[in-house]
């Protein structure tokens, strides 16, 4: 029989946080381990541990939710193989499914139904080397393009990246967001806004309703 489990650090059920549809009911199934190390990582938690499921009974959990909107998250969950037959099962279950990746992984296995929410890793990111460019390409609109920024440099950086490939048109949503705690998010809106950008400013609302604790 094939292995089809997943090591899984949690599932819960919170608010969306973040992207699209940032304030819905969303159940989060976070998978462990990433070969990153971001500087600003607030998952550090998923690197390590974890316990094995398999795709039934990671099925089941999700159902017992009864939820509409599914976030696959982690960690870096391509770097589990497994992740592909799960986004696709969760898909033809009829769930609306969005995907969390650093775009480190190729991305062109992963079921075009889901929205990839992908992170171009920024240079204060510290895995700037990362960025597999070649994702870019295979993006569709419902697909979402994400910069998690540190400073005013990693700005310049993300701005000159959205007019280099054109990022605005190839995805219905490039999302800015200041790196927590780090970049005050004032400050990044003030910029989007003298530049007139075409980008959503987003905060990371499970922060300022919960705090910073796994789970939520
Ligand atoms: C924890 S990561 C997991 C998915 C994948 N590894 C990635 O980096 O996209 C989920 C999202 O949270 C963002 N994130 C992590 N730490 C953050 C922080 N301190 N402030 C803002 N966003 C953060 C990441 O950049 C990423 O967009
Ligand atoms: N509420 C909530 N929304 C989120 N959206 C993306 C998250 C993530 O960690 O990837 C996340 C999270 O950890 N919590
Ligand atoms: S890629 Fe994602 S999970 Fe991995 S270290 Fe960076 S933010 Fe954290
Ligand atoms: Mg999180």
């Amino acid at each position: 029989m094939t292995d089809d489990s997943l090591r899984i650090t949690e599932i819960f059920y919170s608010l969306q946080g973040e992207a699209r549809t940032l304030g819905r009911p969303t159940v989060f199934v976070r998978l462990t381990g990433c070969p990153l190390r971001c500087h600003y990582c607030d998952s550090e938690y998923a690197f390590h541990g974890g316990e094995r499921m398999t795709l039934a009974s990671i099925l089941e959990q999700v159902a017992g939710y009864q939820p509409q909107y599914i976030c696959v998250t982690g960690g870096e969950p391509l770097a589990q193989p497994n992740c592909l037959p799960l986004l696709t099962q969760l898909c033809d279950a009829g769930y609306s499914v969005s995907l969390e990746t650093s775009g480190a992984m190729p991305l062109d296995e992963a079921d075009t139904r889901v929205s990839r929410v992908m992170d171009l890793k920024t240079p204060d990111s510290g895995e700037l080397d990362k960025n597999r460019w070649e994702n870019i390409p295979l993006l569709q609109p419902h697909d979402q393009v994400k910069f998690v920024l540190c400073s005013r440099g990693d700005y310049e950086w993300a701005k000159f990246k959205l007019d280099e490939y054109r990022l605005a048109e190839r995805v219905d949503d490039v999302l800015f967001s200041p790196s927590f705690g780090q970049l005050e998010p004032r400050q990044l809106a003030d910029w989007i806004v003298e530049d007139n950008l075409p980008v959503r400013f987003q905060i990371q609302i499970h922060k300022l309703l919960w705090g910073d604790a796994p789970g939520y």
